[in-house]
């Protein structure tokens, strides 16, 4: 079994996230990729609860059966440590081959991440391609994977939403229903 966790915020999820795990889902063959909700990001104050963060990941994933959101950083008290979640799956799936997905952007902070240099131990670790994160700079342990390039960001679409903008086609459209009935962004 191999298995892909993606970290993130999701603040909210939108389709370069999406479009980034299928990719990275078949480019690597993996079986199964949770979202790993991160609960207290250690770098970022989220806007939207947690809970909230949560439920629209589960609304972005339902229709994908190689997908499902993790609760893993939600039970855990404390910042979403990414090293904490790589213990905790390793433990949960001790026989899958594991990937910690996340954007090329992120790892450029990799350094400053607690136990940035024993995450290699439990995952692989992957970047998948941004816009003006170029894949060149990355260094080993970090695989790079080339995706193609969405230039769309959650602070977008949190700043069209507050403009009272459409984010049609931005994220799916569950997540644009439950962010019209609830008013998170505006
Ligand atoms: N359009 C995109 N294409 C590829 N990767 C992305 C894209 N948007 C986000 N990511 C990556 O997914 C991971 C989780 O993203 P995150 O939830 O922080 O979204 P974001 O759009 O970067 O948020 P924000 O704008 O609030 O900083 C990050 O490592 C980020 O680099
Ligand atoms: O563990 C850490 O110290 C750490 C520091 C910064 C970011 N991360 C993780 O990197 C992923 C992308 O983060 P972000 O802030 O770009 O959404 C997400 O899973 C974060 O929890 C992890």
């Amino acid at each position: 079994m191999r298995i892909g966790l993606f970290g993130g915020s999701f603040d909210p999820i939108h389709i370069g996230h999406l479009l980034a795990a299928s990719e990275a889902a078949e480019a690597l063959g993996l079986d199964r990729v949770l979202f790993v909700v991160a609960a207290r990001p250690p770098h970022k104050t989220p806007i939207a609860p947690p809970e909230a963060r949560y439920e629209m990941v589960l609304l972005a994933t339902a229709e994908d059966e190689r997908f499902s959101a993790s609760r893993l950083e939600l039970a855990r008290p404390g910042p979403s440590y990414t090293v904490d979640t790589l213990r905790e799956a390793r433990a949960l799936f001790p026989e899958a081959e594991l990937f910690f997905i996340t954007g090329a952007d992120a790892y450029r902070d990799l350094p400053t991440w607690k136990e940035g240099e024993r995450l290699a131990d439990y995952a692989t670790l992957v970047a998948v391609a941004r816009p003006g994160y170029p894949l060149e700079a990355l260094s080993a342990p970090v695989i790079p994977l080339w995706v193609p390039e969405v230039g769309i960001s959650s602070t977008e679409i949190r700043r069209r939403i507050k403009e009272g903008r459409s984010v049609r086609y931005w994220v799916p459209r569950p997540v644009e229903v439950y962010l019209e009935r609830n008013g998170f962004y505006r």
